[in-house]
């Protein structure tokens, strides 16, 4: 029986490579939109074991060399530019599928792109997963709760999600994605995962990415008015990038399936998370009010008992903690030291 309460086959032969005593790495690792914000930092955790071999695979999107640059020219690293939507063969032990566009302005910008990314390439990497008999880790996200009616959200909701909506691209592709994983599963037996990401932030975001984080703290930086997009009573729970790459790993190391939330559940409206970033970074900066987009939650926060019960995990580090990182960091790239 899975985790899920579903029988399933037994998963197909694994790898050789998982009991090869004379390799040099003894897991060989790919990471999907590994040179993106959150993936960058999962490979820079993988790295540190050095039993790990690992392999990027990025079109470079929304991802950068730039992020893994520490590594490139390291034995047991390898970058390939390459994009989802094709089929990819290589031979591996686990897979960690982000590739995506994650920020809505870029997921905005082709839809039909990101849909194809978020289908035919989770298709590509659960055939991957099924050839080499790899187990495969989808991050999935809290967009699946689409606008959701049930508060804290737990992963037994179904979510209210506008089909036809400017948004559907991402989350109608990441349910079905979802549903690819669990289909893969019951059929052909691959070992799979599923973390619902809730929103993420820290170094290495995009500057410009359009994301409420990493829009604030380059405002306030620059001395630009913050755009609390109305009404501003809407909320997110924000995780520290750390956090969340501890929660994924112990997902793949662990014997759940999910769909498993992983996530802050500090919930701030958009008008609190402007204020704290005023306090912490410029407190001359403004804050304004700006139009908003269609479709916009008016409300998220995880429910994480299923991460506390399963994966022995919660996150460590508290917003008004985490921003400070992510200010150095975007002072660095900007090149706007502190003032005195
Ligand atoms: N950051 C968040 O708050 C958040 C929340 C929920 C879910 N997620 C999910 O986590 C994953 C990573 O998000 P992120 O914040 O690091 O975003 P990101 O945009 O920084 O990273 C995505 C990476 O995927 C690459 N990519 C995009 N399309 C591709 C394609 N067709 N082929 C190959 N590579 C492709 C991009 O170049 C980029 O490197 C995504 O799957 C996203 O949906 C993120
Ligand atoms: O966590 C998730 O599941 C999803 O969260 C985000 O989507 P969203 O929450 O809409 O992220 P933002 O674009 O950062 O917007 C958050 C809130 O901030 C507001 N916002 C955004 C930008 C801004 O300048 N001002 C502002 O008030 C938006 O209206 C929205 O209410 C991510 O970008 C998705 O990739 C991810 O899957």
């Amino acid at each position: 029986m899975a985790s899920n309460g579903q029988s399933t086959k037994p998963p197909p032969n694994p790898s050789p490579l998982r009991s090869a005593k004379f390799f040099q790495a003894n897991m060989r690792i790919l990471v999907t939109g590994g040179a993106g914000f959150i993936g960058s930092h999962l490979v820079d955790r993988l790295m540190q074991n050095e039993k790990n071999e690992v392999i990027v695979a990025d079109n470079y999107f929304t991802g950068s060399k730039d992020n893994l640059k520490q590594w490139i020219g390291h034995p047991r690293f390898e970058l390939i530019r390459h994009d989802v939507t094709e089929p990819l063969l290589v031979e591996v032990d686990q897979i960690y599928h982000l590739a995506c566009p994650a920020s809505p302005i870029f997921y905005k910008y082709n839809p039909v792109k990101t849909i194809k990314t978020n289908v035919m390439g989770t298709l590509n990497m659960l055939g991957l997963a099924k050839r080499v008999g790899a187990r495969i880790l989808l991050t999935s996200t809290s967009e699946v709760y689409g606008d959701p009616l049930v508060h804290p959200q737990t992963e037994d909701y179904w979510g209210n999600v506008n089909p036809i909506g400017v948004r559907s691209c991402y989350d109608e592709g990441k349910r079905v994605a979802e549903t690819l994983m669990f289909d893969y599963h019951r059929q052909h037996g691959i070992e799979i995962r599923i973390a619902r990401i809730f929103n993420t932030y820290g170094p290495r975001m995009n500057i410009d990415d359009g994301r409420v984080v990493s829009n604030f703290i380059a405002q306030a930086i620059r001395d630009e008015p913050l755009t609390v997009q109305l009404p501003g009573t809407q909320t997110r729970s924000f995780c520290y990038v750390s956090d969340m790459v501890d929660g994924l790993i112990r997902l793949m190391e662990g014997n759940d399936t999910g769909p498993i939330n992983i996530g802050n559940p500090g919930e701030f409206t958009m008008l609190e998370l402007a204020e704290n970033v005023k306090e912490l970074i410029n407190p001359d900066v403004k804050i304004i009010t700006v139009e908003n987009t269609p479709d916009d939650p008016r409300q998220r926060k995880p429910d994480i008992t299923k991460a506390k019960e399963l994966l022995g995990w919660e996150p460590k580090i508290k917003l008004r903690d985490g921003l400070p990182f992510m200010e150095e960091d975007f002072r660095q790239r900007l090149g706007v030291p502190k003032k005195a």
